[in-house]
């Protein structure tokens, strides 16, 4: 039995603690509506030194956004049913922490930053819902409109760093990101 409440601004009912299948249908719209009606994320560099990311699913995409979080210096903890070779090598390391469970939403307490990255939509709907719940930003890598922040493409040089985001074409992002790379070379 699950204790739900409602969240001010949606509707969307979440539940307080533990998580049952059946709360998945209140809250799989994710956190929501805003980034559907095109208005532009607000840009902010993240200093995450010393400080808990949550990362949800260890394969291939949180493989390839761990090491920028480790690079800032995050305290990275994976919680997936299984992880990938790439991240294997970073918890046998001692990089990052890891559980070897599904997720709860009591995982999301304490964390500045979000990642959910599996391969299942109604885990990364919950995840997301909890973060929104608790002020936490979350990316949602499976559906973008129901997180609260995007993973821009990124790149540094000559100590700049830019970052380019679009609207859900990371493709195109990539190839502006490494277009401004070459202007910094030549600046
Ligand atoms: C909106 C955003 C939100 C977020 O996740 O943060 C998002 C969302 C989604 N991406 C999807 C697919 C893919 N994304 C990539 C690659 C990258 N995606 C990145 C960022 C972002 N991706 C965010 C902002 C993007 C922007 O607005 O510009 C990059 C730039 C940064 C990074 O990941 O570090 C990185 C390039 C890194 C580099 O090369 O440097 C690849 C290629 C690959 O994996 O090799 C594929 C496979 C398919 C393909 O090839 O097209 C799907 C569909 C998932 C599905 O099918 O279920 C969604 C969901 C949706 O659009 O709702
Ligand atoms: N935003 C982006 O840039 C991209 C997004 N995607 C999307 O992101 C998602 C993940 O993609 P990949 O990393 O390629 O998948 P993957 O199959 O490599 O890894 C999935 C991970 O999720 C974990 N997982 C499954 N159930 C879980 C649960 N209940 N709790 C915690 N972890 C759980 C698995 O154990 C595994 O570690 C997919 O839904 C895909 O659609 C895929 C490519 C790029």
């Amino acid at each position: 039995m699950t204790d739900t409440r409602s969240w001010w601004h949606t509707g969307i009912r979440l539940p307080v603690t533990g998580w049952e299948e059946d709360d998945i249908s209140t809250m799989s719209t994710g956190p929501v509506a805003d980034r559907s009606e095109g208005a532009p994320g607000y840009l902010v560099s993240l200093y995450l030194a010393g400080r808990d990311v949550l990362v949800v699913g260890g394969g291939v995409v949180a493989g390839r956004r761990i090491p920028a979080l480790l690079a800032a210096g995050a305290r990275v903890r994976v919680v997936a049913p299984q992880v990938s070779d790439e991240v294997r090598r970073l918890v046998d390391g001692g990089q990052v922490a890891h559980e070897s469970r599904p997720v709860r939403p009591g995982d999301v307490d304490g964390a500045w930053y979000v990642l959910a990255a599996s391969d299942d939509p109604q885990v990364n709907a919950m995840v997301a819902a909890t973060a929104e719940r608790n002020h936490t930003f979350c990316v949602r890598a499976d559906w973008a409109p129901g997180g609260s922040a995007s993973t821009p493409a990124t790149a540094s040089a000559g100590g700049l760093t830019v970052a380019v985001v679009g609207n859900r074409d990371p493709h195109r992002s990539v190839r502006v990101r490494d277009a401004l790379l070459r202007v910094l070379g030549e600046e």
